[in-house]
């Protein structure tokens, strides 16, 4: 396996080829124009900077180092390293301000860096004058698969799309795994430059509740952006979920989004959609003939692993489509993506076109429903919520007389301690052998969070009388071997709850650990066939492209 890049390497092939110095005097003008204060320390008249940067180890030369209080260090912390890694200048607060004034550098002091940093970020890269088409997703689950859906009928269509969320960020022929889901504004805002200079007319980015929480989104104007659901998840940053659904909704906000389309299946999104009018196009995917939606899906039948089905809009607007990947979720998701590029000014005959003759809603997302065998079915699936978790599940269940759903999968460590016992129960109502093993236990004790998410499925099989089995397995590999030695050819397992990742935090330390390896060689030593590998996977190196 290659190593990861350093954060100044991945900084590297984010940036535009070049940008305009941009004048700390200027910069302090435009937050002085939103009506707060700003002043300038150790200035010389000339002092410019070429790029923006949060962080001291992926600063590089010529940029404006953005030093903000964390929930642990001040940046200011580390003013000395990012002048000697080059930077022109520092961006900080009062609280920074002594530290950053000490290296001798221009300082530009503001009264809230984050607040102002979408504002600086698009300065610096220009990104106001040129930018991608962006189309943003959010929501709780759904945010990866639709990006990846959006992007393969924006291939379709003939056009070149760039890509930001949870696996990986594409840029023409670079392509890196993620760090963040949604990066950090000072990097989104070099994307977004980088993007324009490659001729990219397009980009396609997951927008997490942190990133909105953060004010990495600030500064971009969505051209459409897309609502999945709303149910329990990061409670331990929102507190409840009127905060979740919050911070969520503020993407929709029209100074930031220019149309929206939400998916109206959960309260939240009926909520929602009455709260943007008519800049939204609403959707339900349930089925349900009242539900008060402009487009519902209909006509739902199996095809392959997924399905096909109809979008029914106002009139009699009809776009059939259908999509490849296994969970009935997926057809929520294909739906969104179809509707947001119909959103973003796409002919409908132009798209049903796409959708007929390209197959677009099939392409592979990386450990989401990813298929590794068909006998017994062997799927490795990101679920890592009580929703996600429940719905993989009762996908998964197959018809086959006696045949059994074995899951494999733990809890993340110092994440939402709520969700382990209700994913226990989940998983012991809708599996017949339920196998808790470890997440990414990071600084916590991997025991106790197991043995969280076992109590939970012992308590709901005592009192729902249920017949499933529960047992602890680690380390992971361990578990899955062991699902693999149980599984017959008609059984079904699910590893659950790391999709893709391939990186295990244990204490501080990166364990190499890939479910969908380790799951083909359970198989393979307990002499099942697995399907081959279909997609590519972003790896640790980058080709770069060349700006035109
Ligand atoms: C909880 C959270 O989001 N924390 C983010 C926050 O970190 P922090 O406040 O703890 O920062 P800190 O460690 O106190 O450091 C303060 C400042 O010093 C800087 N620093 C620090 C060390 C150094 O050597 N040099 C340096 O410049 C840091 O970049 C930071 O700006 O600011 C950092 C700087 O940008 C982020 O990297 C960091 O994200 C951490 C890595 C993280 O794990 N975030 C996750 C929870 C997250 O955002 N996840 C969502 C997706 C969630 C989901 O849907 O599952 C995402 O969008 O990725
Ligand atoms: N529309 C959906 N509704 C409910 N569950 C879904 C939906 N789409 C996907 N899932 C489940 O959620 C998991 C994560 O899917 P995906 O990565 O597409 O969502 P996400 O919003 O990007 O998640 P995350 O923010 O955690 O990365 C999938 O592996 C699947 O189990």
């Amino acid at each position: 396996m290659p190593a990861p890049l350093t954060p100044r390497q991945a900084e590297q092939v984010l940036r535009p080829s070049s940008t305009v110095p941009v004048r700390l005097a200027d910069l302090a003008l435009a937050v002085k124009a939103q009506g707060r204060a700003a002043h300038i320390l150790n200035d010389i008249s000339t002092s410019a900077v070429t790029g923006l940067c949060l962080d001291s180890r992926a600063v590089l030369p010529g940029d404006l180092y953005a030093a903000v209080p964390g929930a642990n260090r001040h940046g200011s912390e580390f003013s000395a390293a990012a002048a000697a890694a080059g930077a022109s200048a520092i961006l900080t607060d009062a609280a920074g301000e002594p530290m950053a004034a000490a290296t001798g550098l221009p300082v530009l002091v503001i009264d809230d860096v984050r607040e102002d940093i979408g504002l600086l970020a698009a300065a610096v890269y220009g990104t106001r004058e040129r930018s991608p088409r962006l189309f943003g997703l959010t929501g709780t689950n759904g945010k990866t698969t639709t990006t990846y859906l959006i992007r393969s009928i924006l291939a379709a269509l003939g056009e070149t799309t760039g890509l930001i969320g949870t696996i990986e960020i594409v840029a023409g022929e670079t392509r890196i795994p993620s760090i963040l889901t949604t990066p950090e504004a000072p990097q989104l805002h070099g994307l977004m430059a980088r993007m324009a200079g490659l001729g990219i007319g397009a980009a396609v980015m997951e927008v997490s509740s942190h990133s909105l929480s953060y004010r990495r989104v600030d500064g971009l104007r969505f051209a459409v952006s897309g609502f999945t659901n709303l149910t329990q998840d990061h409670l331990d940053l929102h507190g409840d979920m009127e905060d979740y659904y919050a911070t969520k909704a503020s993407l929709f906000a029209p100074e930031r989004s220019e149309r929206a389309v939400i998916t109206v299946d959960d309260a939240w999104g009926a909520r929602l959609a009455a709260e943007c009018g008519d800049r939204a196009l609403t959707l339900s995917t349930t089925g349900d003939p009242d539900a008060a939606a402009q487009w519902s899906v209909a006509a739902v039948r199996p095809d392959g692993l997924g399905h096909a089905f109809e979008l029914r809009g106002p009139g009699s607007t009809l776009l059939r489509a259908r999509t490849g990947l296994p969970g009935d979720f997926n057809i929520a998701n294909a739906a969104l993506a179809v509707l947001m590029v119909l959103a973003s000014g796409v002919d409908p005959a132009v798209l049903q076109h796409a959708l007929d003759t390209a197959d677009p809603l099939t392409v592979e997302v990386p450990g989401r429903m990813q298929v590794i065998c068909r006998e017994p079915a062997a799927i490795v699936d990101f679920a890592h919520n009580p929703d996600a978790l429940a719905r993989a599940l009762e996908s998964v269940r197959s018809t086959i007389q006696g045949s059994r759903v074995i899951v494999v999968f733990g809890a993340t460590g110092q994440r939402d301690a709520t969700k382990r016992p209700i994913m226990g129960a989940i998983a012991a109502r809708h599996a017949d052998i339920v196998i808790v093993s470890d997440d990414d236990p990071h600084d916590e004790e991997p025991a106790g969070i197991r043995e969280a998410v076992a109590a939970g499925a012992r308590a709901a099989i005592a009192a729902e009388g249920l017949s499933s089995t529960v047992m602890i397995e680690y380390p992971r590999a361990a578990a899955i071997a062991k699902a693999a030695a149980l599984a017959t050819v008609a059984d079904t397992i699910l590893v659950a709850g790391r999709g893709h990742e391939i990186w295990q935090e244990v204490k501080g330390v990166n364990l190499a650990l890939d479910d969908r390896e380790e799951l083909r060689a359970a198989l393979i030593a307990n002499g099942f066939t697995v399907a081959p590998g279909t997609a590519p996977e972003p790896n640790d190196s980058t080709t770069e492209g060349t700006e035109g």
